[in-house]
């Protein structure tokens, strides 16, 4: 691989254009694989990027190559995959199409299932999982935002990739463990459905006690399932996993205090599952709750919260209420317990 390596973004949304952007701003050749209704308007007015410390970059749009061909996949070093969970399998078929078999393809997704699904429709290719801890949010027409600290690392392989990857204001690292840091973060991720039920902001909804317990809830029913199925889970914070849910527990001002420590977070920060119920697309809580769910059947663990969290998001997507109080959804569960949800 050369020292600026063509990187082409397969699914050029939230992460893909903050992502890319910042790769193509530190010097590689870029392109964004994505729909006409994001693209035209980075043709338009070019890319820019801001975030929670300052960061203000303009790219015009000649400093990236931009289109919705999957032709565009030809000549790849290093595809970044960055569509959501259910558009995988599509992706990956274009991936095998187009991209040539010696590119290294890396996973930039949510959940713990995608590098496997690319894995398996790309056999013998070099395919890697990776995570992204921070939130990025559409900011207006070729805008983005990240609102949320926090590096990315991907799986540990051949050829001194991250150190390919890491530009400017987005350093990259490998790790031998990025299963674990996965179900780490997909722990985390169990939030993105109640940020989205709950029609907050991330910020707001973290300095609601009410919110934060019934999050340490969830999050303490998901522990005992990875327990019972012998999973081990690494934070993508500085805070032990086990601890987590105690501390969500704490009174408002001390959680804000030792929260601080660990994470930067801005006004502006929504869960991906919020922007896509709010632009009625499908959302990926079949690879969050429903792995939960799923491995709880499973190993014997009963999962209500996981199920009727699930539920309600389902109707959600099928256009019932997105904007539900703690109340609402405790009311859901104590029904889940008696037998009645999903
Ligand atoms: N947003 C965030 O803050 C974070 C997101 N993540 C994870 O990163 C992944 C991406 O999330 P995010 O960036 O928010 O997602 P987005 O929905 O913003 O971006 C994905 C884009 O890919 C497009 N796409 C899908 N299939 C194709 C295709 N075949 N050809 C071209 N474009 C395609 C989608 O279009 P369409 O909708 O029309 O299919 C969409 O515009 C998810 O797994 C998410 O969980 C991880 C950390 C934070
Ligand atoms: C908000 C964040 C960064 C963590 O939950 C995320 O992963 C998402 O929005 O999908």
């Amino acid at each position: 691989m050369p020292g600026s390596s063509h990187i082409v973004v397969a699914g050029a949304g939230s992460i893909g254009c903050f992502v890319g952007g910042l790769m193509a701003a530190g010097g590689h050749r870029v392109t964004l694989l994505g729909r006409a209704r994001i693209l035209d308007d980075i043709r338009a007015q070019g890319l820019h990027l801001t975030d929670f410390a300052g960061l203000d970059v303009r790219l015009p749009a000649d400093r990236l190559a931009l289109t919705e061909d999957p032709a565009g996949l030809t000549g790849a070093d290093v595809v970044l995959v960055t569509v959501k969970t259910p558009a995988t399998p599509d992706m990956a078929r274009l991936i095998a199409d187009h991209a040539p078999p010696v590119a290294v393809v890396v996973s930039l997704q949510n959940g713990v299932e995608n590098a496997d699904l690319l894995r398996a429709a790309l056999p013998g290719r070099d395919v890697r999982a990776g995570m992204v801890p921070f939130n990025v949010v559409p900011a207006g027409p070729g805008r983005w935002h990240r609102a949320s600290s926090g590096d990315i690392v991907i799986g540990a392989g051949q050829g001194g990739l991250a150190g390919l990857l890491s530009v400017n204001g987005l350093p990259v690292s490998e790790s031998p463990e990025i299963a674990a840091i996965q179900w780490g973060k997909l722990l985390m991720n169990l939030n993105n459905a109640l940020n989205a039920l709950s029609g907050l902001p991330l910020r707001a909804q973290l300095m609601d006690r009410d919110w934060r317990r019934l999050m340490a809830d969830q999050m303490a029913e998901a522990l005992a399932v990875l327990a019972a199925a012998g999973i081990p889970a690494k934070p993508a914070t500085p805070i032990p996993l086990w601890l987590t849910p105690r501390l969500l527990c704490l009174p408002t001002f001390l959680f804000a205090r030792i929260a601080a420590r660990a994470l930067t977070i801005d006004a502006e920060a929504r869960s991906s599952m919020a922007h896509d119920l709010m632009q009625r697309r499908p959302t990926e809580i079949d690879s969050l709750q429903g792995r939960i769910i799923a491995l709880g059947a499973r190993h014997g663990v009963p999962t209500p919260i996981c199920r009727a969290v699930a539920g309600l998001v389902r109707r959600a997507e099928s256009g019932g209420p997105a904007c539900l109080g703690v109340g609402e959804i405790r009311a859901a569960i104590s029904g889940d317990e008696g037998g009645k949800a999903d």
